[in-house]
């Protein structure tokens, strides 16, 4: 006999968490529990502001519809609706075995703050992650020379969230030492355009990643010159099928693949670090977010402070 039940939750943020512009103070999204005979599967359905193009209430739709077909003996078939199509198939791939538990809890760590605070964290690291775009262009540029001047170890992710014209990407780059750049991984989508970010790229030595980009109507995964690496975040993407694919493709195109959060409870981020040691080991994930939330959600991550919210605390809204 085939069951599957809904739960909704909400998590509190961190006061002044800020996505896209926009500050937020709470996480919401659905579980998903599947259960055949002794075999459970879960799965997380977020879809996050400011992110995707689904509400909540249409992922709840398109899942709910998919649970159907699936309780009454059907496959998945997916729904078109990215947060619905990840969550119900990573929780098949998990009733099913196909998700290996194994998982990799090693994460780039996730860097805001000033820059006292900085130095202080990132001391002894060899990677990390910041956002740059949110304040002034020099302010970023002076910011980072100074970490990768102090911390000779240190290689930086950046990620700009398309913030920048191609002058204030100029002006960044004035800032940062040409032979300190080689100790930039890549820099997520620099500009408005993918256009203007790999101008960018092939005029300052610095390697963009994609993320935003490749999830706009006609990206194609390719080779090219300045590019490294594509950011996958799963919520964002679709079904478990449609990320491997995403995968294989950039993997095949000797991209690096960075498996990133969308901000997911510790459920769904524990089940990424999965998916990551899976489909992309050696590839350090960008999976840090779990610190802008106040509390966990029915599973762990590995080392976190956090108090854990447990299934009986969570609120039932569908079954079938
Ligand atoms: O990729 C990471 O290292 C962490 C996740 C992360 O940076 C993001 C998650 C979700 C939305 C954004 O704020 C941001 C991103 O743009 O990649
Ligand atoms: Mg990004």
């Amino acid at each position: 006999m085939r069951r599957a039940t809904l739960y909704r939750y909400q998590l509190p943020l961190v006061p002044g968490t800020v996505l896209r512009d926009r500050r937020v103070a709470e996480r919401e999204g659905l579980l998903v529990q599947l259960r055949h005979g002794a075999a459970e599967g879960w799965g997380e359905v977020a879809p996050l502001p400011g992110f995707s193009a689904e509400t909540l209430a249409e992922a709840q739709a398109a899942v709910q519809a998919g649970l159907r077909v699936w309780q009454a003996g059907g496959g998945f078939s997916g729904s078109g609706v990215p947060s619905a199509d990840w969550g119900l198939s990573i929780a098949l791939a998990e009733l099913t075995g196909t998700l290996p538990e194994a998982a990799d809890f090693t994460t780039v760590p996730l860097c805001h703050g000033d820059p006292d605070a900085l130095f202080a964290r990132l001391a002894g690291q060899p990677l990390a992650k910041m956002k740059v775009g949110l304040y002034e262009a020099v302010r970023d540029g002076m910011l980072v020379q100074l970490l990768l001047e102090a911390l000779p170890d240190l290689h930086l992710r950046l990620d700009a969230n398309r913030s920048w014209t191609p002058e204030k990407a100029r002006q960044f780059a004035r800032y940062v030492d040409p032979a300190l750049r080689a100790r930039i991984a890549f820099l997520e989508e620099p500009c408005r355009t993918p256009q203007a970010s790999r101008a960018f790229a092939q005029e300052s030595g610095i390697p963009t990643a994609w993320d935003e980009s490749a999830r706009e109507a006609g990206f194609r995964v390719q080779a090219e010159p300045g590019v490294t690496a594509l950011v996958v975040k799963p919520m964002l993407l679709g079904s478990l099928a449609q990320v491997q694919a995403r995968i294989r493709e950039a993997q095949a195109a000797g991209l690096a693949v960075v498996i990133s959060s969308s901000v997911e409870s510790s459920l769904g981020l524990t089940q990424l670090a999965r998916l990551a040691a899976w489909l992309t080991p050696g590839s350090a994930t960008g999976l840090d977010t779990l610190s802008l939330m106040a509390a966990q959600l029915v599973r762990p991550w590995p080392g976190s402070a956090l108090p854990l919210r447990p299934v009986a605390d969570l609120q039932e809204v569908w079954s079938c």
